[in-house]
């Protein structure tokens, strides 16, 4: 019996456990009862004739009468509902089914209702998205707000850079990397005081897409028993910074510290840093001997590990965000530290841009996933994406996934200054998990969303199946769990798309990343904005530090009455008086109460805790200590 010539990976390893599918060899005698075999080529191939197209049948069945609006979205007026036809949904299934044969990745957008006039309606804006992305990669300003190019897709495929020079530093930066991860792998770069007598362990010290992407990596790919073990430390949470290192221990002298930012000063991570030389220093340990900076050239960071002469530092460049800087030092340099095949990933992620360099949208994964986007949430983010691996080690690429959706789509503004408030919001864990949390509200409650599901056919390497009960294996149930989640849903006219890969590999995750890279890019030309720039993120870090400049402002005040004999307790309204800043009397309470928390403050005896009625001052300290 022949086996499933498109399912079953080109890879080895992959054998096909029991071939269900009959091959056939000629496709004119197809009928729709027949079986089925994925050709090697695009599906849609008119040759294989199944009866009338299916998209041309869901035309029929749902009649979604798409017309523009006056903002130019391509808004649905009336929707008849979903083909349940099983024929035609086979159809439309074999019809739009997207295979990349190298990759063995699969994009089932079929039980997405797009209709034929939708799709014609959206083909001109999309080849317009796909000359805007061509020209991104030759080097243009795709980031028009902060005037900078966009080169993540150069770092997989550094001969695309637009000079040569660009080309030497990314070719540089990767052989670096990989030297150093070698050399520290190996053993012949050590720290100076390890038991081990070589690095055991890696704290990675970053926030955002300085953290997300290697957490991503290093939940998906990592060995079970990895040269280092890594662990983050990706906030300014000092519970959870003791925490980490308190679970280093004695381990920490043996702690390659990786502190990642691409500004090089945001204060998550610079706090973080500090923090953990603090931990470095009471450990009697000379942190610039396990320290390695990732950050751009010149940054406060750079600069910093520079002068402190630490053990090593990689570029990061103006012209990759740090939402998607996982194909340069920031992901490759963690995970080549955990033997994970860089150069595998960053093939998977350029096989992957290769495919969606096509300008015929039903052979462009990452256009089939920006029309279904479109379509889901009316161009308009009206619907949430919910993200949904069926495999534990993917846990986070829902996580990942909603810094490089959410910050790059959730826009006020488009390209022309319009106010559009535009988004697609991402949530979700992993599947079959999630069934048992809150795939109740999505079969049957409010319907604000479309799922991806992520499928991976592999369960286990070869040769460690196990049926516990006869035909049947834990992976079966999981398959089961996917495939009946998806049918109820989409029995209840819920939308979903399917991504399959054929298991998790340094080559699949790759693909993955650049396939959203690209979709997120690809959807952003279609609503008119810039994916590449994040002003309300600024706009928080402002606010930010205007609250701290306010708790120094109000430790002073608390510091000066506290000097006095007798010590002096103040209300509210008087720190508010003397910060001059009576509107901000609500802040400066949550400020002390926050101080108060943390033994920083006293409240005066008497004071019933009503926000208006508290007198407060400071225990002994005086202002040279009032750390803020
Ligand atoms: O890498 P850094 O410069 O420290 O920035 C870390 C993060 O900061 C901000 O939140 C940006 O919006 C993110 O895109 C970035 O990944």
């Amino acid at each position: 019996m022949a086996s499933i010539s498109g399912i079953c990976s080109s890879s080895p390893s992959l054998k096909p456990r029991k071939p269900f599918l009959r091959t056939t060899t000629s496709t004119s005698s197809l009928s729709c009862k027949d079986s089925v075999s994925f050709p090697t080529r695009r599906i849609s191939d008119r040759s294989l004739s199944i009866g009338s197209p299916a998209h041309s049948v869901a035309r029929e069945i749902s009649a979604d009468l798409s017309s523009k609006t006056t903002d130019g979205a391509v808004k649905k007026e009336k929707k008849m509902g979903l083909d349940k036809d099983p024929d035609s949904l086979w159809r439309r299934y074999v019809d739009w089914l997207y295979q990349h044969k190298e990759l063995g990745l699969f994009l089932d957008v079929s039980r997405v209702g797009f209709t034929d006039e939708f799709v014609e309606e959206m083909e001109p804006r999309l080849q317009a998205a796909f000359r805007a992305m061509e020209e991104l990669e030759k080097g243009a300003i795709a980031n028009p707000d902060e005037g900078r190019m966009v080169g993540h897709y150069w770092l997989r495929n550094p001969k695309l850079a637009p000079n040569s020079f660009l080309k030497v530093q990314i070719e540089n930066a990767l052989d670096a990397v990989c030297k150093f991860a070698d050399e520290v792998v190996s053993g012949k770069i050590k720290p100076p005081y390890s038991p081990e007598g070589r690095f055991t362990q890696i704290l990675s010290v970053g926030i955002g897409g300085s953290a997300l992407g290697p957490q991503f990596v290093a939940e998906a790919l990592a060995p079970d028993n990895p040269p280092l073990k890594i662990r983050f430390i990706d906030n300014t949470d000092p519970a959870g910074i003791d925490h980490q290192i308190a679970q280093l221990g004695p381990e920490l002298a043996s702690t390659l510290v990786i502190v990642i930012s691409k500004s090089g000063g945001t204060p998550e991570t610079r706090n973080g840093l500090l923090e953990v030389q603090k931990a470095f220093r009471e450990a009697g340990l000379d942190f610039a001997k396990q320290g390695v900076a990732i950050t751009q050239e010149n940054s406060l960071l750079d600069n910093t590990a520079r002068i402190e002469g630490w053990l090593a530092r990689f570029p990061m460049f103006d012209w990759v965000g740090g939402r998607t800087s996982e194909m340069s030092a920031v992901g490759l340099l963690p995970a080549a530290l955990q033997a994970i095949d860089i150069r595998e990933m960053l093939a998977g992620a350029s096989l992957m841009d290769e495919a969606n360099r096509t300008t015929v949208v039903r052979n462009n994964p990452a256009a089939l996933l920006a029309l279904c986007w479109y379509w889901a949430s009316d161009g308009v983010g009206s619907k949430d994406m919910v993200v949904l691996p069926y495999k534990d080690s993917l846990l986070l690429f829902s996580r990942y996934l909603q810094q490089l959706v959410m910050e790059s789509l959730g826009k006020e503004f488009d390209l022309d200054g319009n106010r559009v408030n535009q988004g697609l919001s991402v949530y979700g864990n992993k599947g079959s998990t999630d069934q048992h949390a809150y795939i109740q509200q999505l079969r049957e409650g409010v319907h604000n969303f479309f799922v991806t599901f992520i499928e991976v056919l592999r369960d286990r390497p070869p040769g460690h199946d196990w049926e516990l009960e006869p035909g049947v294996t834990c992976g079966d149930y999981l398959f089961g769990m996917l495939q009946g989640t998806r049918s109820a849903l989409y029995a209840n006219e819920r939308e979903s798309i399917t991504v399959t890969v054929q298991e998790v590999t340094p080559r699949s995750v790759g693909a993955l990343i650049a396939l959203y890279e690209r979709a997120v890019g690809i959807y952003a030309s279609l609503v008119n904005i810039n994916a590449y720039h994040q002003p309300g993120v600024e706009a928080g870090k402002k606010a930010a530090g205007e609250v701290l400049a306010l708790q120094k402002r109000v430790l002073a005040v608390l510091n000066e009455a506290s000097c006095k004999e007798p010590v002096e307790p103040l209300t509210l309204d008087e720190v508010a008086d003397r910060c001059h800043a009576p509107e901000d009397i609500e802040m400066i309470y949550k400020i002390i109460a926050h101080m108060a928390a943390n033994d920083r403050a006293l409240i005066a005896e008497g004071s019933c805790g009503s926000p208006r009625s508290i007198k407060v001052f400071l225990g002994e300290c005086n202002v040279d200590e009032l750390y803020v």
